[in-house]
């Protein structure tokens, strides 16, 4: 991997049709760093994740992950960049009616070839890798149980071993805490953190709460309108700032 930056936008820019989501905006982010997305509504942040993931290209400028120019990159060169960032999205995207191992198996679909990727749904694989991911985020007993019978915290954690077992370089999180109640909020962004703490995975998390954002992260990239209005070391961030990015 290097010691170089995990993620670079130079100069990118991204437009929907009329919609400037993202313009001009320029970052590098460094293996192992908690950063936090903040910025009101419609501010960029998850088009940002989703360029950070390969999942959305710019329309000018430049988004290298690790090391690699996306835009340069064959299909097949690009699902292999995408599979080391792994993202966990809002609505989960989990099977209801399966067993949590199925689900969780689901982060290796993209490298396993598509036989064993189908026999997977009949008999759950590498099982002990799945245990392996669910004991991380602390739902060890939840391997066979209906992934629909799981509360909602629950649920995402089985999302976020899903994508463990990816064993990704760096985990992407869109809004992770925004529908779940303020205890569990704490007890996930504590995973996060001590995920990132344990294996040196670089967390980057749009967030809506500020005070999360500044416990949570190392440092903070504030999104108006589609620019990067700063970016600091948490312990920067002022109340002016905030403010200012907050404003109507
Ligand atoms: N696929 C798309 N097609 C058209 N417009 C889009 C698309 N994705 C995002 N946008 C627009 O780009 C802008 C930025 O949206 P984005 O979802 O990145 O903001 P956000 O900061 O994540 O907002 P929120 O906090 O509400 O989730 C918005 O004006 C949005 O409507």
């Amino acid at each position: 991997m290097g010691a170089g930056p995990i993620f670079q936008l130079e100069g990118v820019s991204c437009r929907f049709g009329a919609v400037a989501a993202l313009t001009d905006c320029s970052l590098a982010i460094a293996p192992g760093e908690r950063v936090a997305l903040i910025g009101p509504s419609g501010a960029g942040k998850s088009t940002l994740l989703s360029l950070l993931n390969g999942s959305q290209t710019p329309t000018t400028g430049r988004v290298v992950i690790l090391g690699q120019d996306v835009n340069r990159l064959s299909p097949r060169k690009r699902r292999r960049i995408q599979r080391l960032v792994g993202t966990v999205y809002q609505q989960h995207h989990l099977v209801g009616n399966l067993a949590v191992v199925h689900n969780v198996n689901a982060g290796h679909l993209g490298r396993w070839p598509l036989l064993r990727a189908l026999w997977s749904l009949v008999w759950p694989q590498q099982v002990q890798t799945a245990a392996q991911a669910l004991a991380q985020v602390g739902i060890a007993d939840k391997l066979y149980a209906r992934t629909d019978r799981l509360s909602g915290g629950q649920q995402q954690r089985a999302a976020l071993a899903r994508v463990l077992v990816q064993d990704p370089a760096a985990i992407l999180a869109d809004e992770p805490i925004s529908s779940v109640d303020p205890e569990r909020s704490r007890a996930l962004m504590d995973l996060l953190r001590q995920l990132s703490e344990t294996t040196g995975k670089t967390l980057v998390i749009s967030l809506h709460e500020v005070e999360f954002a500044v416990k949570y992260c190392d440092r903070v990239v504030g999104l108006r309108q589609g620019q990067i209005l700063f970016d600091v070391p948490t312990t920067e961030v002022s109340e002016t700032m905030l403010t200012d990015l907050y404003r109507l």
